[in-house]
């Protein structure tokens, strides 16, 4: 069942070099209970799909067009009061730097009892503060630290209270935008362990947004492929690191090493499209060592495969 769906979304940026067409209609469902990862190159897009959900978008971005519907009701038809209700209570996001969202001056405990108290989910000072005790131990942060400030922890601790926080208002989803990109590797898998423990627990559905297909593919159920704007491979995480139909998604697979094999590690050649003045047709056409004439001209749209896959290459 779908807990979210994304239809032709579209976010442009209003630049005074010219408008940036970041999400350029991008659709996408997300199953309730799945885990999934939105992968792709710097400045392809996921971050602004991933702040699109919760309408966090800021000028000079705007939501220019699409549907998502959550639960059935479209996220972008809500103003005000109602949106609030949404972003944090039913959507939770964490960010690559909880510094940016956890004030300075406050004690973790009282942000997250306040937040708690904010969404109706304490009736009182007290109780909230034993439920952000609970959020707390939850992650594996001791209640007791609930006194701390934020510099006080290590980044990988911050991070973990920066998930507690989101956590405590029960979310049916969880949205993470490169929240272990700061952090060394033992701490990251530390962090990604915990999102998958929430995920089989409570039945978090998780988006992840990384560049690292690799990570993505250890952790997701399902992964998602972004290039330029759009979307151009979706399916099962195994499948589509093992089985890429989009030469994209192939390429960017033989871009980073593998830990487990020992194979060349193959960078892919030239550099993403300059947004405000996308390629036509298939946007990847002057990268792609497929490229066949009718990939400059005609514009892909994804199409659903065997198996639970879809992709947007013409030529396979
Ligand atoms: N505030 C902004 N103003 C203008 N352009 C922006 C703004 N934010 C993002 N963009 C542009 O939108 C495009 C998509 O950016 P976005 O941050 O969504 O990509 P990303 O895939 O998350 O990249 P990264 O991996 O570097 O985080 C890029 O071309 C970027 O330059
Ligand atoms: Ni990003």
């Amino acid at each position: 069942m779908a807990v979210l769906d994304i239809q032709d979304l579209k976010v442009h940026y209003y630049t005074l070099t010219g408008i940036v067409r970041a999400v350029d209609g991008v659709s996408l469902s997300v199953n309730k209970g799945e885990w999934i990862s939105i992968v792709g190159e710097s400045g392809s897009g996921k971050s602004t799909l991933a702040l699109s959900i919760p309408r966090l978008i800021m000028p000079p971005g705007r939501i220019v067009g699409g549907r998502i519907l959550y639960s059935g009701v479209d996220l972008l038809s809500l103003a005000g009061e109602e949106l609030r209700r949404y972003r944090g209570r039913e959507i939770g996001m964490v960010f690559q730097d909880p510094t940016a969202y956890l004030d300075p001056y406050r004690t973790v405990g009282s942000q997250i009892a306040e937040s708690l108290l904010e969404h109706g989910l304490a009736s009182s000072g007290s109780e909230a503060e034993s439920m952000a005790g609970d959020a707390l131990e939850l992650v594996g942060i001791p209640r007791d630290r609930a006194s701390v400030y934020p510099h006080q922890l290590s980044g990988g601790q911050r991070q973990r209270v920066a998930i507690a926080a989101a956590v405590a208002l029960e979310p049916k989803i969880l949205i993470a935008d490169e929240p272990t990109t700061a952090l060394d590797v033992v701490v990251q898998a530390k962090i990604m362990d915990l999102m998958k423990k929430l995920q089989e627990e409570r039945g978090l559905t998780v988006m992840l947004v990384t560049h690292d297909i690799g990570l993505a593919a250890e952790y997701s159920d399902r992964i998602a492929v972004m290039y330029a704007g759009e979307l151009v491979e979706i399916g099962p995480a195994e499948d589509v690191v093992s089985n890429p139909i989009h030469p994209y998604t192939e390429m960017l697979i033989k871009s980073v090493p593998d830990p487990w094999e020992d194979r060349e590690v193959k960078p892919i050649p030239g550099s993403p499209p300059d947004l405000r003045n996308p390629p036509p047709g298939c946007r990847f056409h002057p990268r792609c060592p497929l490229r066949q004439p009718l990939c400059t001209n005609t514009r892909p749209s994804l199409r659903m495969v065997d198996g639970g896959r879809g992709h947007s290459c013409l030529v396979r």
